[in-house]
């Protein structure tokens, strides 16, 4: 089986994160994608924002729920932090030999992708499949082993649902099902129940 891995903060994970796993197993040649979540990216800070590890797993399991196709992967979360990609691929080949693994990232990462850990590895080893996101288009790509898919978007992020839900909106639409009921049973992101 050929895998996408899906990495994220998910902090929470939305619909555009979904769409995007829907549309890439379904239509860009991969037998399933896992959701794969990264306790701290490498390139980024910690921040307040960044609500606890479990909590953003549980949400990531309801969105899921029973689909098929469409995995969760928690291993990120038993690695040092920040978790480096090519060690959880490594891993993973080595976990499930059986198995193809392939990287999904959006065009905002391979803007900085020469800056990821042992990148020139991922490439040769595994492959990425990069998709366009909104204000980062992607140009002629010369490197092997990268494929460009032109995924549907929804121009949506996690920043602008944590806005929202402290601001007290309705985000019941842009959230996997269950996904906004969880974060009010739980006042996440500033949410009242
Ligand atoms: N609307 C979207 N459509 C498709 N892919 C997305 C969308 N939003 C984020 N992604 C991609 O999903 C992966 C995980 O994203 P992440 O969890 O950082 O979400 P985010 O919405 O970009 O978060 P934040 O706003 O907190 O930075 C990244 O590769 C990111 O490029
Ligand atoms: O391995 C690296 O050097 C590396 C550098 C930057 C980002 N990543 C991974 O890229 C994924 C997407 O990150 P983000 O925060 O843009 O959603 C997430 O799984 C990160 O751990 C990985």
């Amino acid at each position: 089986m050929t895998i996408g891995i899906l990495g994220g903060s998910f902090n929470p994970v939305h619909i555009g994160h979904l769409m995007l796993a829907s549309y890439m197993q379904q239509f860009g040649g991969f037998d399933e994608v896992w959701l794969t979540l990264s306790p701290l990216n490498p390139l980024k800070a910690g921040s307040d924002e960044l609500i606890s590890d479990l909590m953003r797993l549980k949400m990531l399991e309801i969105a899921t729920g029973t689909s098929k196709g469409l995995n969760v992967c928690d291993y990120e979360l038993t690695m040092p932090k920040p978790s480096y990609t090519i060690n959880t691929l490594r891993y993973l080949e080595k976990r499930y030999p059986r198995h193809t693994f392939k990287l999904i990232i959006g065009s905002d990462n391979w803007k900085i992708f020469d800056q990821w850990k042992d990148h020139e590895s991922i490439l040769s080893d595994f492959g990425v499949v990069v998709y366009p996101r909104p204000g980062y288009p992607v140009g002629t790509i010369y490197e092997d082993g990268v494929d460009v898919i032109n995924a549907p978007m929804a121009d949506v992020s996690s920043t602008f649902l944590r806005k929202a839900i402290a601001r007290g909106k309705d985000m019941t639409y842009f959230l996997p099902h269950g996904v906004f009921d969880y974060i009010k049973q739980n006042k996440l992101y500033g949410a009242k129940s």
